[in-house]
Protein backbone atom coordinates (compact mmCIF):
# COMPACT_ATOMS: atom_id res chain seq x y z
CA UNK A 1 0.00 0.00 0.00
CA UNK A 2 1.23 3.58 -0.82
CA UNK A 3 1.34 5.91 2.22
CA UNK A 4 1.73 9.49 1.66
CA UNK A 5 3.43 12.03 4.28
CA UNK A 6 2.18 15.83 4.37
CA UNK A 7 4.08 17.16 7.61
CA UNK A 8 2.41 20.93 6.49
CA UNK A 9 -0.77 20.35 5.29
CA UNK A 10 -2.39 23.26 3.91
CA UNK A 11 -5.90 24.79 2.66
CA UNK A 12 -5.52 26.55 -0.54
CA UNK A 13 -7.35 29.36 -1.34
CA UNK A 14 -7.34 30.13 -5.41
CA UNK A 15 -8.23 33.21 -6.05
CA UNK A 16 -8.88 35.10 -9.71
CA UNK A 17 -8.48 38.90 -9.69
CA UNK A 18 -7.68 41.49 -11.91
CA UNK A 19 -4.20 42.99 -11.29
CA UNK A 20 -2.62 43.68 -7.82
CA UNK A 21 -2.14 47.41 -7.48
CA UNK A 22 0.34 48.37 -4.41
CA UNK A 23 -1.61 50.34 -1.78
CA UNK A 24 -5.24 49.61 -3.17
CA UNK A 25 -7.83 46.68 -2.37
CA UNK A 26 -9.26 45.07 -5.75
CA UNK A 27 -12.26 42.24 -5.86
CA UNK A 28 -11.70 39.07 -7.13
CA UNK A 29 -13.99 37.34 -9.65
CA UNK A 30 -13.67 34.29 -7.54
CA UNK A 31 -12.06 32.25 -5.08
CA UNK A 32 -12.03 28.66 -4.01
CA UNK A 33 -10.72 27.20 -0.97
CA UNK A 34 -9.33 23.20 -1.34
CA UNK A 35 -7.87 20.99 1.36
CA UNK A 36 -3.98 19.84 0.19
CA UNK A 37 -0.87 19.97 0.79
CA UNK A 38 1.68 17.61 -1.01
CA UNK A 39 1.24 14.29 -0.05
CA UNK A 40 -2.29 14.53 -0.02
CA UNK A 41 -2.38 15.39 -3.38
CA UNK A 42 -0.87 12.43 -4.33
CA UNK A 43 -2.88 10.56 -2.16
CA UNK A 44 -6.14 12.58 -4.23
CA UNK A 45 -4.85 11.69 -7.36
CA UNK A 46 -4.17 8.20 -6.99
CA UNK A 47 -8.01 7.90 -5.57
CA UNK A 48 -8.81 9.55 -8.83
CA UNK A 49 -6.76 6.72 -10.94
CA UNK A 50 -8.44 3.95 -8.28
CA UNK A 51 -5.99 3.80 -6.21
CA UNK A 52 -5.97 3.31 -2.18
CA UNK A 53 -3.65 4.83 -0.10
CA UNK A 54 -3.04 6.56 3.65
CA UNK A 55 -2.83 9.72 3.31
CA UNK A 56 -0.40 10.61 7.08
CA UNK A 57 0.34 14.01 8.66
CA UNK A 58 -0.08 16.76 10.83
CA UNK A 59 -3.19 18.77 11.50
CA UNK A 60 -4.34 21.28 13.72
CA UNK A 61 -7.27 23.62 14.25
CA UNK A 62 -10.49 24.47 12.11
CA UNK A 63 -8.52 24.61 9.00
CA UNK A 64 -6.94 20.85 9.60
CA UNK A 65 -10.26 19.54 10.66
CA UNK A 66 -11.36 20.58 7.37
CA UNK A 67 -8.34 18.78 5.18
CA UNK A 68 -9.09 15.94 7.39
CA UNK A 69 -12.60 16.00 6.82
CA UNK A 70 -12.26 16.45 2.72
CA UNK A 71 -9.81 13.74 2.38
CA UNK A 72 -12.25 11.41 3.97
CA UNK A 73 -15.16 12.88 2.04
CA UNK A 74 -13.32 12.13 -0.79
CA UNK A 75 -13.09 8.49 -0.21
CA UNK A 76 -9.17 8.56 1.13
CA UNK A 77 -7.74 6.73 4.06
CA UNK A 78 -6.34 9.14 6.43
CA UNK A 79 -4.39 8.58 9.89
CA UNK A 80 -4.20 12.35 11.34
CA UNK A 81 -1.95 13.20 14.45
CA UNK A 82 -3.41 16.28 15.75
CA UNK A 83 -0.91 18.54 17.02
CA UNK A 84 -1.99 22.39 18.51
CA UNK A 85 -2.47 25.47 16.53
CA UNK A 86 -3.73 25.96 12.87
CA UNK A 87 -2.86 24.10 9.95
CA UNK A 88 -2.16 27.09 7.47
CA UNK A 89 -3.60 28.69 4.80
CA UNK A 90 -2.03 29.32 1.72
CA UNK A 91 -2.82 31.72 -1.11
CA UNK A 92 -2.30 32.02 -4.65
CA UNK A 93 -3.59 34.56 -6.66
CA UNK A 94 -3.68 34.49 -10.83
CA UNK A 95 -4.48 38.01 -12.50
CA UNK A 96 -4.86 36.09 -16.15
CA UNK A 97 -1.03 36.60 -16.81
CA UNK A 98 0.71 35.89 -13.69
CA UNK A 99 0.31 33.35 -10.97
CA UNK A 100 1.43 34.47 -6.98
CA UNK A 101 1.79 32.31 -4.27
CA UNK A 102 2.07 33.04 -0.41
CA UNK A 103 2.97 30.23 1.46
CA UNK A 104 2.68 30.05 5.52
CA UNK A 105 5.06 28.35 7.58
CA UNK A 106 2.18 26.34 9.44
CA UNK A 107 2.11 25.23 13.21
CA UNK A 108 4.16 24.31 15.90
CA UNK A 109 5.74 20.63 15.59
CA UNK A 110 6.20 19.10 19.23
CA UNK A 111 8.63 15.95 19.51
CA UNK A 112 5.33 14.41 20.87
CA UNK A 113 3.82 15.24 17.68
CA UNK A 114 6.77 13.54 15.53
CA UNK A 115 6.18 10.40 18.10
CA UNK A 116 3.00 9.70 17.52
CA UNK A 117 3.79 9.76 13.79
CA UNK A 118 6.95 7.49 14.04
CA UNK A 119 4.33 5.39 16.06
CA UNK A 120 2.21 4.60 12.82
CA UNK A 121 5.13 4.16 10.91
CA UNK A 122 6.06 1.55 13.58
CA UNK A 123 2.74 -0.63 13.65
CA UNK A 124 1.17 -0.40 9.82
CA UNK A 125 0.97 -3.36 8.68
CA UNK A 126 0.17 -2.57 4.69
CA UNK A 127 3.83 0.28 4.56
CA UNK A 128 4.90 -1.03 0.94
CA UNK A 129 6.03 2.70 -0.68
CA UNK A 130 6.53 6.01 1.47
CA UNK A 131 5.89 9.41 -0.27
CA UNK A 132 7.31 11.90 1.48
CA UNK A 133 6.14 15.18 0.39
CA UNK A 134 6.30 18.96 1.14
CA UNK A 135 7.44 21.15 3.27
CA UNK A 136 7.43 20.84 7.73
CA UNK A 137 5.75 22.70 10.23
CA UNK A 138 7.65 25.06 12.07
CA UNK A 139 10.30 23.62 14.81
CA UNK A 140 10.11 20.21 13.54
CA UNK A 141 13.31 18.23 14.92
CA UNK A 142 16.30 18.97 13.14
CA UNK A 143 16.54 15.26 11.99
CA UNK A 144 12.63 14.79 11.60
CA UNK A 145 12.88 13.71 8.20
CA UNK A 146 16.24 11.42 8.53
CA UNK A 147 13.83 9.40 11.39
CA UNK A 148 10.90 9.49 8.96
CA UNK A 149 13.29 7.42 6.26
CA UNK A 150 14.08 5.41 9.17
CA UNK A 151 11.24 4.57 10.65
CA UNK A 152 10.20 3.37 7.06
CA UNK A 153 13.02 2.07 5.64
CA UNK A 154 13.08 -0.33 9.06
CA UNK A 155 9.99 -1.64 8.00
CA UNK A 156 11.22 -2.51 4.94
CA UNK A 157 9.29 0.26 2.95
CA UNK A 158 10.71 1.98 -0.42
CA UNK A 159 10.97 6.13 0.06
CA UNK A 160 9.98 8.41 -2.67
CA UNK A 161 11.36 11.97 -1.54
CA UNK A 162 9.53 14.89 -2.83
CA UNK A 163 11.24 17.97 -1.01
CA UNK A 164 12.45 21.23 -2.45
CA UNK A 165 14.94 22.01 1.05
CA UNK A 166 18.22 20.94 0.86
CA UNK A 167 17.59 18.57 3.52
CA UNK A 168 17.00 16.55 -0.04
CA UNK A 169 20.82 16.47 -0.76
CA UNK A 170 21.47 14.85 2.63
CA UNK A 171 18.71 12.08 2.45
CA UNK A 172 20.16 10.65 -0.55
CA UNK A 173 22.56 8.84 1.21
CA UNK A 174 19.90 6.96 2.60
CA UNK A 175 18.90 5.50 -1.40
CA UNK A 176 15.32 7.08 -1.74
CA UNK A 177 13.58 4.68 -4.53
CA UNK A 178 12.54 8.25 -6.22
CA UNK A 179 12.86 11.99 -5.84
CA UNK A 180 11.01 14.23 -7.77
CA UNK A 181 12.82 17.60 -8.10
CA UNK A 182 11.94 20.25 -10.43
CA UNK A 183 14.69 21.67 -12.63
CA UNK A 184 14.17 24.80 -9.83
CA UNK A 185 15.02 22.64 -7.24
CA UNK A 186 17.70 20.63 -9.29
CA UNK A 187 19.46 24.09 -9.66
CA UNK A 188 19.59 24.74 -6.14
CA UNK A 189 19.73 21.36 -4.40
CA UNK A 190 23.21 20.30 -7.29
CA UNK A 191 24.44 23.91 -9.03
CA UNK A 192 23.36 22.46 -12.08
CA UNK A 193 20.76 24.64 -14.86
CA UNK A 194 19.32 22.34 -16.68
CA UNK A 195 18.87 24.36 -20.58
CA UNK A 196 19.90 21.21 -22.77
CA UNK A 197 19.92 17.57 -22.89
CA UNK A 198 23.57 17.74 -21.44
CA UNK A 199 22.82 19.62 -18.34
CA UNK A 200 19.84 17.13 -17.82
CA UNK A 201 22.64 14.54 -17.63
CA UNK A 202 24.67 16.02 -15.62
CA UNK A 203 22.21 16.73 -12.75
CA UNK A 204 20.67 13.41 -12.97
CA UNK A 205 24.51 11.49 -12.31
CA UNK A 206 24.92 14.44 -9.91
CA UNK A 207 21.66 13.10 -8.10
CA UNK A 208 22.39 9.07 -8.56
CA UNK A 209 26.26 10.02 -6.85
CA UNK A 210 24.96 11.45 -4.23
CA UNK A 211 22.66 8.21 -3.74
CA UNK A 212 19.53 8.02 -5.12
CA UNK A 213 18.18 5.13 -6.73
CA UNK A 214 15.52 6.75 -9.72
CA UNK A 215 15.24 10.37 -10.77
CA UNK A 216 11.87 11.50 -12.30
CA UNK A 217 12.90 15.75 -13.23
CA UNK A 218 10.00 17.66 -14.24
CA UNK A 219 10.44 21.04 -16.37
CA UNK A 220 7.63 22.90 -14.94
CA UNK A 221 6.03 24.95 -18.19
CA UNK A 222 8.61 23.74 -20.59
CA UNK A 223 5.77 20.88 -20.54
CA UNK A 224 8.62 18.01 -20.60
CA UNK A 225 10.40 15.75 -17.98
CA UNK A 226 13.01 13.37 -17.79
CA UNK A 227 13.75 10.33 -16.18
CA UNK A 228 16.97 8.41 -15.16
CA UNK A 229 17.52 4.75 -13.49
CA UNK A 230 21.27 5.34 -13.18
CA UNK A 231 21.35 3.41 -16.35
CA UNK A 232 19.02 5.15 -19.15
CA UNK A 233 17.48 8.31 -19.73
CA UNK A 234 14.09 9.21 -20.77
CA UNK A 235 13.00 12.39 -22.24
CA UNK A 236 9.18 13.12 -22.54
CA UNK A 237 7.77 16.27 -24.07
CA UNK A 238 4.17 16.86 -24.87
CA UNK A 239 3.07 18.42 -28.42
CA UNK A 240 0.03 20.52 -26.81
CA UNK A 241 -0.44 24.26 -25.01
CA UNK A 242 -2.96 24.41 -22.19
CA UNK A 243 -5.14 26.83 -21.18
CA UNK A 244 -2.96 27.52 -17.02
CA UNK A 245 -5.83 27.93 -14.76
CA UNK A 246 -3.51 27.20 -11.68
CA UNK A 247 -0.07 24.78 -11.76
CA UNK A 248 -0.12 24.40 -7.80
CA UNK A 249 -1.18 20.86 -7.44
CA UNK A 250 0.27 19.61 -11.01
CA UNK A 251 3.85 18.21 -10.12
CA UNK A 252 2.11 16.46 -6.94
CA UNK A 253 -0.48 14.80 -9.81
CA UNK A 254 2.66 14.03 -11.68
CA UNK A 255 4.28 11.95 -9.50
CA UNK A 256 1.15 10.13 -8.38
CA UNK A 257 0.26 8.91 -12.08
CA UNK A 258 4.01 7.98 -12.83
CA UNK A 259 3.84 5.64 -9.60
CA UNK A 260 0.85 4.36 -10.44
CA UNK A 261 2.29 3.06 -13.76
CA UNK A 262 5.89 2.60 -12.59
CA UNK A 263 6.28 1.00 -9.28
CA UNK A 264 5.17 -2.22 -9.86
CA UNK A 265 6.07 -2.24 -13.39
CA UNK A 266 9.84 -0.79 -13.56
CA UNK A 267 10.29 -1.23 -17.26
CA UNK A 268 7.08 0.70 -17.95
CA UNK A 269 8.69 4.14 -17.93
CA UNK A 270 7.14 5.28 -21.18
CA UNK A 271 3.90 4.29 -19.78
CA UNK A 272 4.19 6.08 -16.74
CA UNK A 273 5.96 9.38 -18.43
CA UNK A 274 2.93 9.91 -20.85
CA UNK A 275 0.26 9.04 -18.06
CA UNK A 276 2.12 11.44 -15.25
CA UNK A 277 3.01 14.27 -18.24
CA UNK A 278 -0.81 14.13 -19.20
CA UNK A 279 -2.00 14.41 -16.29
CA UNK A 280 0.30 17.49 -14.58
CA UNK A 281 -0.79 19.16 -17.78
CA UNK A 282 -4.30 18.35 -16.99
CA UNK A 283 -4.28 19.48 -13.21
CA UNK A 284 -2.95 22.49 -14.26
CA UNK A 285 -6.04 23.86 -16.14
CA UNK A 286 -8.25 23.84 -13.30
CA UNK A 287 -8.66 25.11 -9.90
CA UNK A 288 -7.20 22.19 -6.98
CA UNK A 289 -6.88 18.83 -8.82
CA UNK A 290 -9.53 19.20 -11.42
CA UNK A 291 -11.64 16.04 -12.88
CA UNK A 292 -8.77 14.44 -14.67
CA UNK A 293 -11.25 14.89 -17.89
CA UNK A 294 -8.19 14.83 -20.75
CA UNK A 295 -5.85 12.30 -19.33
CA UNK A 296 -6.59 9.91 -21.54
CA UNK A 297 -6.56 12.20 -24.44
CA UNK A 298 -3.04 14.01 -23.54
CA UNK A 299 -1.54 10.90 -23.00
CA UNK A 300 -1.47 10.26 -26.69
CA UNK A 301 0.09 13.84 -27.34
CA UNK A 302 3.12 13.16 -25.01
CA UNK A 303 6.32 11.55 -26.87
CA UNK A 304 9.11 9.86 -24.75
CA UNK A 305 12.18 8.79 -26.14
CA UNK A 306 15.35 7.79 -24.85
CA UNK A 307 18.63 9.63 -24.85
O1 LIG B 1 4.97 24.53 1.50
P1 LIG B 1 5.01 23.24 0.71
O2 LIG B 1 4.61 22.09 1.59
O3 LIG B 1 6.28 23.02 0.01
O4 LIG B 1 3.93 23.36 -0.42
C1 LIG B 1 2.57 23.50 -0.11
C2 LIG B 1 1.78 23.54 -1.36
O5 LIG B 1 2.20 24.63 -2.18
O6 LIG B 1 2.01 22.38 -2.11
C3 LIG B 1 0.84 22.02 -2.84
C4 LIG B 1 1.12 22.02 -4.30
O7 LIG B 1 2.21 21.24 -4.62
C5 LIG B 1 -0.21 23.02 -2.45
O8 LIG B 1 -1.43 22.37 -2.38
C6 LIG B 1 0.28 23.57 -1.14
O9 LIG B 1 -0.23 24.83 -0.83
Amino acid sequence: MFYTLTANPAVDMTVSCPSLIPNENVRSMSASYTANGKGLDVSFALKKFGVDSVALGFFAGFTGKYVVDETMNSGCLCRPVWIDGVTRINSYFNDGENEYGILNPGPVLTPQGEQELYKILDTTGDLECLIVSGSLPRKASKDFLDQVVKHAQDRGADVVLDLSSDKLKTLCATHPLLIKPNHHEMREIFGVQIDTDDDARRALALAHEAGVQNVLLTMGSRGSAYFSNGEDIWYAKRDFNIKLVSSVCAGDCTLAAFLLKWYHDRDNVEEAMKLAMATGANVAESVGLGDFAHVDEYSKRVTVRKL
